[in-house]
């Protein structure tokens, strides 16, 4: 069974090297959210295949060639890797465009460039890498080394498949594991590709499997396979509780980056030629399915009515529309399923009293994007901070724009909540941006910008939105084994 390129596709599941129908022979439909069209049949793994692509990566771990390959060799590989995704770079966004709905032209202009970026550095990073001596005197040497855990198995969700799954796949194989991939399962089809672009680059047959499926029951057979050492996992806080449960029994190492309902905040000093536009792309890229999102949007009240005309304004300048055509600013949500749970929040938030100012409803659209799951971007204005609009996840192009008076205001409402993956802050006063980037509980603060990604810098998220980080050493802490080796010297 191939990658088989027909209308309908149909996706194996990618075990030691082949792609392989199901023990079952089951299979699950994926469908166009732009449209509702049925696009692919994918092979739902049973336990069986579960076990056998986590024995294949065991086996390919202890005994096949990755693990003592030299650093040169490895890296090579993976470099060549980073090349495959850049010359399919458009048949990969096309895959995105179809299964999430992501508009083709960023995702091809920006997406998969980082995607190849993910696993360039990381071969670069670890041919870097050195370990510590200590010396003991004349008496003993100590000296350390970097080697990997095992079997990772590396669970990403459906909002930016392939991107996150290599943030996660590069370190994991610099450092010399074996990986069991689990694509979230409404958008399997780009992260299927990565067996044959593995094979093409010349990794071995057991390094990276690809099991497809539904989460609570594929993700729990992987989550708590014995053979499986670590889990690397992108998704929701509800999800990562349940993965840290069923690895207790099997001790599993984690790294967990979970959700996250980020504070903009604009003070009255700001540069709003700036922070406008920032706040909309923060708002809104992939239909605000970000977890980076600026949900929740605190503005100082003497800049108030002026911020929210601008930012209205560009909001409802947004193309929203098929995610295949130029130009177009906003796809489709990515499921049914999705759709209405964003849009139970229009209820909610009616019931909380909060001030719609635009969107809340479908927009209008040519008729063959009538059966897509399309919002239009909505705007709130709230100034309960308990509300639940500005506390849960809404993971939809909906934001909540709430007024401030005082810097301390600002910063009690950003840390009035349980996510804690960053911030945003606009001033062009240095001493403040720099109180409030130390001041709010965020893995990651930006000032005067929004989303800029150094992959040598912690990524990560304090209080639900994660556990560890991930970026330059921090992924390759999780990725290796720390060893120390001491020799007496007489
Ligand atoms: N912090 C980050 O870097 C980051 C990045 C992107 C998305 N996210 C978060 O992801 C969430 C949206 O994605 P989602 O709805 O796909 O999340 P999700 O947790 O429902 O699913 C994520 C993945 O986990 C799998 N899964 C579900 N139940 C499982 C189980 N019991 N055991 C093992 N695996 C299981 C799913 O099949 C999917 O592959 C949002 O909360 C968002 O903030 C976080
Ligand atoms: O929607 C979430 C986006 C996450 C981004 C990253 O994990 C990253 O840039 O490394």
């Amino acid at each position: 069974m191939s990658n088989v390129k027909t209308d309908i596709r149909e996706i194996g599941l990618y075990i030691n090297g082949k792609y392989v129908p199901a023990h079952d022979e089951g299979t699950f439909d994926v469908t166009n959210p732009a449209t509702q069209e049925h696009i692919a049949r994918v092979s739902e793994a049973t336990e069986e295949d579960v076990d056998y692509a986590c024995q294949a990566a065991r086996e390919a771990f202890e005994n096949g060639p990755w693990r003592t390959m030299s650093v040169q060799e490895r890296t090579e590989k993976l470099r060549k890797m980073a090349d495959i995704i850049i010359e399919r770079k458009e048949e990969i966004a096309r895959y995105d465009a179809m299964d999430v709905g992501k508009p083709y032209e960023s995702t091809v202009a920006h997406e998969i460039g980082r995607a190849a970026n993910n696993i360039r550095f990381f071969a670069d990073f670890v041919e870097k890498q050195g370990g510590e001596t200590y010396p003991m005197g004349e008496e003993y040497l100590n000296y350390t080394r970097y080697e990997p855990v095992g079997v990772a198995t590396i669970i990403t969700p459906w909002n930016v498949p392939f991107m996150l799954t290599t943030w996660k796949l590069g370190p994991c194989l610099a450092a010399g594991n074996t990986a069991v991939i689990k694509p979230a399962e409404n958008t399997p089809l780009s992260v299927s590709l990565l067996g044959e672009i593995a094979k093409e680059a010349g990794i071995p047959d057991g390094v990276v499997n690809i099991v497809q499926g539904q989460g609570s029951t594929v993700g729990t057979a992987v989550t708590t396979h014995p053979e499986v050492d670590l889990v690397s996992f992108t998704g929701s806080t509800a999800t990562g509780k349940k993965i840290l449960k069923g690895g207790a029994d099997t001790l599993k190492k984690v790294s967990f980056e979970l959700g996250g309902k980020a504070a903009n905040i604009i003070f009255e000093d700001a540069d709003l030629d700036k922070a406008v536009p920032s706040s909309i792309r923060a708002a809104f890229m992939n239909s605000g399915q970000v977890c980076l999102a600026g949900s929740r949007i605190l503005v100082q009240r003497s800049i108030f009515d002026k911020f929210l005309e601008k930012f209205k304004n560009a909001a409802m300048d947004l193309k929203v529309g098929d995610p295949q055509e130029k130009g177009t600013d906003m796809g489709p949500l990515v499921s049914k399923e999705h759709y209405n749970k964003v849009t139970s929040y229009f209820d909610i938030a009616e019931e909380e009293g909060a001030t719609l100012i635009c969107g809340g409803k479908r927009p209008d659209l040519p008729d063959h994007l009538a059966n897509g799951y399309y919002l239009e971007p909505t705007l709130y204005i709230h100034d309960d901070s308990k509300s639940r609009i500005c506390q849960e996840e809404i993971f939809g192009p909906v934001v909540t724009l709430i007024p401030f008076d005082t810097e301390e205001e600002a910063l009690q409402i950003a840390n009035d909540t349980d996510y804690g993956l960053n911030g945003v802050v606009w001033t062009e006063n240095l001493q403040r941006a720099h109180r409030i980037s130390h001041n709010v509980r965020a893995g990651t603060i930006w000032v005067n910008c929004w989303f800029v990604r150094d992959l040598r810098a912690p990524f990560g998220g304090f209080k639900k939105s994660g556990i560890g980080r991930e970026g330059g050493e921090h992924s390759m802490e999780f990725f290796t084994e720390a060893k120390n080796i001491c020799i007496a010297l007489q």
